[in-house]
């Protein structure tokens, strides 16, 4: 008999496309579409991936596809060589997602809304305050969990919601904008232990930022009029697009002064 093994974390996006209807045919005029991934498939193993692309590239779009938020109108996600979508609360149990704004309740503290975002995890009440502490540490927090989010800074609400993604040990961690609101001292930081939880799961991190992700990324991956236009580690990136220069000059190269919007 064969034994079972976790199998290592792997992420398949194949020939996704979505488009939007723009205007709603009113007074006899024809709805328009808006193509917003135009077929992207791509495959992702444990290590760091940042997602570039302009504004309107359709980051934003492909990220709520994989997390379940947006139906494509074709093309499949698959985790660990199954679906997403039948997978269902087990593709869930194992995805960790920051979104780029949340709203945060003022009145609760840092504690009350970990153990809040660990009940809608369904995480079990006995482990909810081991948790709670291990992704409130990774997150420079535990000497604030206690204070009302009134309280909190940007920083801190950004740190805060980085922990919630972290509650339940996902295996795939997908970050919008992460460092937003955080000053470069945190910014350090958060990136250091992005690189090392990244050892053993898939951490996509869609962002305008790319000093953010140039030292850490495993590969990049550019997006552009939903399509992706390269994937690739940093290296190579700079070799095919900017010889001699940095990812920033691979950006300018890549999208211009483009934005798809
Ligand atoms: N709900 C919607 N209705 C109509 N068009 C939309 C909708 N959401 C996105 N779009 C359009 O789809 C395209 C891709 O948008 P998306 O938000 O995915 O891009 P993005 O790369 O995330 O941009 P940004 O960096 O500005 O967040 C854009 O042209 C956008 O205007």
């Amino acid at each position: 008999m064969t034994q079972q093994t976790n199998p290592a974390p792997f992420l398949a996006v194949e020939g996704l496309k979505k488009s939007y209807l723009t205007h709603g045919g009113l007074f006899g005029r024809p709805a328009t579409k808006k193509q917003a991934l135009a077929g992207v498939s791509f495959s992702l193993g444990p290590g760091l991936y940042g997602l570039l692309g302009p504004n309107g590239a359709g980051k934003s779009t492909l990220i709520n596809i994989i997390t379940g938020s947006l139906k494509a109108d074709s093309g499949t996600v698959q985790w660990c060589g199954k679906s997403a979508r039948a997978l269902d609360i087990k593709f869930r149990r194992v995805l960790g997602y920051m979104p780029q704004q949340q709203g945060l309740y003022d009145s609760y503290t840092g504690r009350r809304f970990l153990a809040y975002m660990c009940a809608l995890k369904e995480i079990p009440s006995k482990d909810v305050p081991a948790q709670v502490e291990r992704v409130a540490e990774w997150v420079n927090l535990s000497g604030e969990l206690d204070k009302r989010l009134a309280a909190y800074s940007g920083g801190m609400k950004q740190r805060l919601l980085l922990a919630s993604a972290l509650l339940g040990d996902p295996k795939l961690l997908i970050l919008d904008e992460p460092t937003a609101g955080l000053d470069p001292k945190e910014r350090v930081r958060l990136r250091s232990l992005l690189a090392e939880l990244a050892k053993d799961r898939i951490i996509l991190i869609a962002t305008h930022v790319v000093s953010d992700v140039e030292t850490v990324a495993t590969e990049i991956l550019l997006l552009k009029n939903g399509k992706l236009v390269d994937q690739a580690p940093v290296s190579e990136l700079i070799a095919a697009h900017a010889p001699g220069q940095n990812l920033e000059a691979v950006y300018l190269s890549v999208f211009g002064e483009e934005d798809g919007k």
